[in-house]
């Protein structure tokens, strides 16, 4: 399987506060790997780092090879059309003056899609997420949290990306609208391959959802391995204590073909 993200001993500090510290780890094509640990571990700050959005002070970080933080506007279009994101607050990531449809519409013009395919690519992708197609006349205030969420995933497929990074992407949803996003990212990942780095301190949707599993302390990697070796073995402390703080509810649905392209790395650190 090849690799489409590499992060090589990647250091990022706030304020002189290491946020991440010497992280590496790499997510390969079609593979899920999620990212846990208490708030303030580093999850969202590694998902920065991997979309480019902020630079390590130490470290590489590489997308198909590329630096994603030095990807240009126009030059590096197709490369940036390759690497998405799903926000935890779609609300706040989506214009309010947009209407859903349209929003979906500006990634595709962003990516270069004629105005002409641009009305039946959009009904295409509010199909695929489900999405009733009056939907698309709606603005953001005018649509559920779950809603929006879909909105997000079908902007962020709208360039058939080779990797999504959702940040707590279910944490905003109550428990059903939570179930049916599961069910919607693994159903698009089954059918188009796509692979996911996955921020979440819901460890639920990480044991459906996740192939592999890192486990973040201070900004440093303490554990990871495949999913459900990490749920029924788990052997740092650390891993127990947390699997053991989110409760009974935590049940392992890992699906058969969330075993993984890979699993290699499965040494705890
Ligand atoms: N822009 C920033 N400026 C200053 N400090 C930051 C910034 N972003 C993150 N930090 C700090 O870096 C550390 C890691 O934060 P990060 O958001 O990556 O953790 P997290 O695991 O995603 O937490 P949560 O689950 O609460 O979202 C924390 O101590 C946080 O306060």
């Amino acid at each position: 399987m090849s690799i489409l993200l590499r992060l090589d001993a990647v250091s990022k500090s706030y304020a002189h506060r290491p946020a991440v510290a010497a992280v590496s780890f790499e997510v390969h094509a079609g593979e899920s790997v999620a990212l846990v640990g208490e708030s303030g571990s580093g999850k969202s700050t590694l998902a920065r780092l991997a979309l480019g959005l902020v630079r390590p002070d130490a470290g590489t970080v590489r997308f198909e090879g590329r630096d994603p933080a030095r990807l240009r506007a126009r030059a590096d279009r197709d490369v940036r059309a390759r690497l998405q994101f799903v926000p935890q607050h779609p609300r706040g990531s989506l214009n309010p003056a947009l209407r859903s449809g349209e929003a979906v519409g500006f990634a595709l013009r962003a990516h270069g899609v004629p105005r002409r395919e641009r009305a039946d690519r959009t009904a295409e992708l509010f199909r695929r997420v489900g999405l009733a197609p009056e939907l698309a006349r709606r603005f953001p205030r005018e649509l559920s949290g779950g809603q929006l969420q879909r909105v997000a995933v079908a902007r962020a497929l709208a360039t058939g990306p080779a990797l999504v990074v959702c940040d707590e992407p279910t944490s905003a949803l109550d428990r059903d609208t939570r179930e049916r996003l599961l069910d919607l990212l693994t159903e698009l990942r089954e059918r188009t391959g796509t692979a996911y780095l996955f921020v979440s301190h819901d460890l639920a949707a990480v044991a459906r959802f996740a192939h592999r599993t890192l486990v973040l302390r201070s900004g440093r990697v303490v554990e990871e391995g495949r999913t459900d070796r990490l749920w029924t073995a788990p052997e740092h402390p650390y891993t127990r204590a947390l699997l053991d703080a989110s409760g009974p509810h935590v049940t392992l649905r890992t699906p058969a073909s969330a075993t993984g392209p890979n699993d290699q790395n499965e040494e705890p650190r």
